[in-house]
């Protein structure tokens, strides 16, 4: 007899056996799933304000305040706030498009966080960004054959008719077809034009994806589109994402874990269930008490948050969210909570727990 098992044909002996081997091909899967891919450590990022003709230094916007968060192998983090919370800004230092003030970035088990020049050339290919429009910065004057390939030949991957080879490959994986390759950028749409920033992004082969507000700029039926390739795509190439939006369905939708960030800090992190049916942190219940629930039986009462998110300029004292928050403590106003593990890895930095 003959048995049909993951797709291979095999006579019923060497059953047993297979299944043995996949077992310990999952639990080696396993292990892969739980390396970590990248890890920021106490990150702050503050932008010097200057003043007058010497251009004198005289404050700081801190956009991203002392965060800390691991992205494992294959895993969709998204991460979640209200504008000017710092999530671009978190994204460019992993991108080391900005150095970071202090604090560690471990990419792929090295510290990326001094390096420069060619070293860090040769590690920036693990980690890649999808921004919201990829034409805004990109010669319009390209062909997208030569827009997707520019990566592989620039970084002396591949010559440059191998590269155009190879980009043509790239946009059918991002369903797109190999004739596209030929046309300029203004002859997409917004989902084909978003398809080949992805098809750029993945031309390196990374393995970390930072993908900025990646669909905000699309209609929800191409957002959808969209979102479901990005799943494909993790899937076939074991990619993480770190997927930074505003957009509280489309975090659900894509999430395995989700960080909340408020003015800089990270103050909660969890599986993304945990974020959405056991909000812990007062500023997260805020956040999804505003989203549109269709089931009226999970609607919950709208928490309304008084006056407005302080200037990154000038954070208040003690917890960053304090003076907005209905449940303060006398504590809060003088201390910074630091962030606490609790079950299920769920990571809250508020003094309530
Ligand atoms: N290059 C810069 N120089 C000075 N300040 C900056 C710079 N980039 C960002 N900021 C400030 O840092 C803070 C965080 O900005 P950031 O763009 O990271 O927030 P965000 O959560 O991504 O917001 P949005 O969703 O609107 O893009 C804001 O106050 C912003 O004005």
């Amino acid at each position: 007899m003959r048995f049909f098992l993951n797709g291979l044909n095999l006579p019923g002996k060497q059953v047993g056996f297979v299944t043995t081997l996949l077992k310990a091909n999952r639990k080696e899967m396993e292990g892969i799933m739980e390396e970590n891919i990248l890890e920021l450590k106490n990150i702050k990022m503050y932008f010097p304000i200057q003043s007058g003709l010497l251009k004198k230094v005289v404050g700081y916007v801190k956009a991203v305040d002392d965060v800390s968060l691991t992205i494992r192998t294959g895993e969709t983090l998204g991460i979640v706030g209200e504008s000017g919370c710092g999530k671009s800004t978190l994204g460019r230092v992993i991108l080391k498009i900005y150095d970071p003030t202090s604090g560690q970035i471990v990419l792929n088990g090295a510290d990326i966080t001094h390096k420069k020049g060619k070293q860090l050339k040769s590690l920036r290919k693990e980690c890649q960004m999808v921004f919201q429009d990829p034409f805004a910065s990109l010669n319009p004057k390209m062909r997208v054959g030569e827009i997707v390939a520019e990566p592989l030949w620039v970084n002396h991957i591949v010559a440059k008719p191998e590269a155009f080879q190879r980009a043509e490959e790239l946009l059918v994986k991002v369903g797109l077809r190999p004739s596209d390759a030929q046309k300029f950028p203004h002859e997409f749409s917004g989902g084909q034009k978003q398809r080949v920033g992805i098809a750029r992004a993945l031309a390196l082969n990374p393995r970390l994806i930072v993908a900025d507000e990646a669909v905000s700029a699309l209609d929800v039926s191409i957002q959808s589109q969209i979102l479901n390739l990005l799943n494909d795509l993790k899937k076939e190439y074991n990619l993480a994402y770190m997927f930074i939006t505003h957009n509280l369905a489309v975090v659900k939708h894509i999430s395995d874990r989700i960080g909340v960030m408020y003015l800089g800090n990270l103050v909660e992190l969890a599986d993304k269930k945990d974020i959405f049916e056991n909000p812990l942190h007062p500023y997260t219940q805020a956040l999804l008490s505003a989203a549109p629930v269709v089931d009226k039986k999970k609607r919950k009462a709208r928490i309304l948050l008084t006056g407005d998110v302080p200037n990154p300029a000038n954070p208040p004292a003690g917890c960053p969210f304090h003076t907005r928050c209905p449940q303060c403590l006398e504590i809060c106003k003088t201390e910074k909570p630091v962030p606490q593990v609790r079950s299920n890895h769920h990571q809250i930095a508020c003094h309530l727990y």
